[in-house]
């Protein structure tokens, strides 16, 4: 692997980062490296599931895909943690776009060591109250950050306006809306012209959906973002709080995933039959997540009418209707496109750069 023609370790100021997943995400990323908004930034390591590449002095972000499939190094993430050390840059970031648990995990250790991290990778801060918790706690006892803003709505700027609006005294009471790019555009196209495995086939295809798409179909995915959500504006919910309507036929929920991408019309007749009777009463399936002022919280498929804002949306279209102490009357709206490999890349790029000034504001 090359080195970029400048070193970072003379120059104290800049930003070395290792990246976890060159998959839709991590692939998007790199190509926004290699352009002049992250001039400031170091790649000195990259890894997938199986090798990685590490070089203190900076790898060229075009030649990453290449490397990898030429490197002989096996996964450890204490090579690609030397290489940022190494550096001798001021800021070291670890960015997980990856959708492992077991990184997920390692979270909090690295922010406990002084590695800031930035995720696309929801299982961290969307599963256990007390996982959320210690993240919390490690990021005060590294005196790091944490950038999370690609886990919500592929990085619209939705827990950016929380935190906001919580710092300035707000209180978030209800949360509304469709948080899931790919089941979005699913039933965004789902009018029963094509049946929803093809359309199932095809959001996978564009990158919408998660490796494993049961963690979308299954509401996981959608509740882990309605979890990190309510969290982001104080409401110390746990996964167990949340009730999940699974699209998953009960046959395909424990198969491994090449089976399950084998036989997804049985998604079929189900779904067919449910919008078409749907259908009959005027109504259009959608996705909803909802939680309550009583802080209840559920996330599954509903029948809406053709006037209600979710039936509106196009695309991959993500929707947050945010009704809080100041915004009662009506809801505070952010809608826009919540997935896609260019969109969540920038979230992440962005979040890199915004703990960068952070830090140099903070003269750190
Ligand atoms: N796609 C989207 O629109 C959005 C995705 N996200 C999140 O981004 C993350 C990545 O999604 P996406 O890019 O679509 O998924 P992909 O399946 O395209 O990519 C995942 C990547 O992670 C790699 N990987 C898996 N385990 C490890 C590991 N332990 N160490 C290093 N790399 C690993 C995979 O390696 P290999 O190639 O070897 O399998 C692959 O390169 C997910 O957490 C997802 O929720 C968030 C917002 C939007
Ligand atoms: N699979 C996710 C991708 C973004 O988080 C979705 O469909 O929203």
């Amino acid at each position: 692997m090359s080195a970029v023609p400048r070193a970072v370790a003379t120059t104290g100021t800049d930003t070395a980062i290792v990246l976890l997943g060159t998959g839709v995400v991590g692939g998007a990323l790199l190509r926004l490296l290699a352009t002049p908004a992250a001039s400031t930034l170091y790649l000195v390591g990259a890894a997938n599931s199986k090798r990685q590449v590490a070089n203190a002095r900076g790898l060229v972000p075009g030649r990453v895909a290449a490397a990898l499939a030429e490197s002989a190094a096996g996964r450890d993430d204490a090579g690609l943690l030397a290489a940022l050390d190494d550096s001798g840059a001021a800021h070291r970031v670890v960015v997980d776009a990856t959708a492992s648990a077991d990184e997920a995990a390692r979270h909090a250790d690295w922010l406990g060591a002084g590695y800031h991290v930035v995720s696309a990778n929801k299982a961290a801060t969307g599963e256990t109250l007390a996982a959320w918790d210690d993240l919390r706690r490690a990021g005060r006892r590294g005196g790091v950050l944490y950038g999370d803003a690609a886990t919500v709505g592929a990085g619209l700027p939705v827990l950016s306006t929380l935190r906001r609006l919580r710092d300035c005294g707000d209180r978030l009471l209800a949360l509304d809306g469709v948080f899931s790019g790919s089941l979005s555009w699913l039933f965004n196209q789902f009018d029963g012209s094509r049946p929803f495995s093809a359309l199932l086939r095809e959001a996978r295809a564009f990158g919408y959906t998660e490796p494993d798409p049961r963690l979308d179909l299954g509401g996981a995915d959608v509740a882990r973002k309605l979890l990190i959500l309510a969290r982001t504006a104080g409401h110390p919910i746990d996964t167990t709080d949340v009730a999940i309507e699974s699209l998953v036929p009960a046959a395909l929920r424990d198969v491994p995933l090449e089976a399950f991408l084998a036989r997804v019309e049985e998604f079929d007749a189900d779904l067919e039959r449910r919008r078409a009777d749907a259908a009959q009463r005027g109504r259009l399936l959608r996705f909803l997540a909802r939680l309550d002022e009583h802080g209840r919280a559920r996330v599954g498929l509903t029948e809406v009418a053709p006037t209600h804002p979710a039936a509106r949306l196009a695309g991959t279209d993500n929707l947050f209707a945010l009704t809080t102490h100041r915004y009662r009357a009506q809801p505070l709206v952010i809608q826009g496109p919540g997935a896609g490999p260019e969109v969540t890349a920038q979230a992440l790029l962005g979040d890199v750069l915004a703990l960068t000034a952070a830090q140099a504001r903070a003269g750190v």
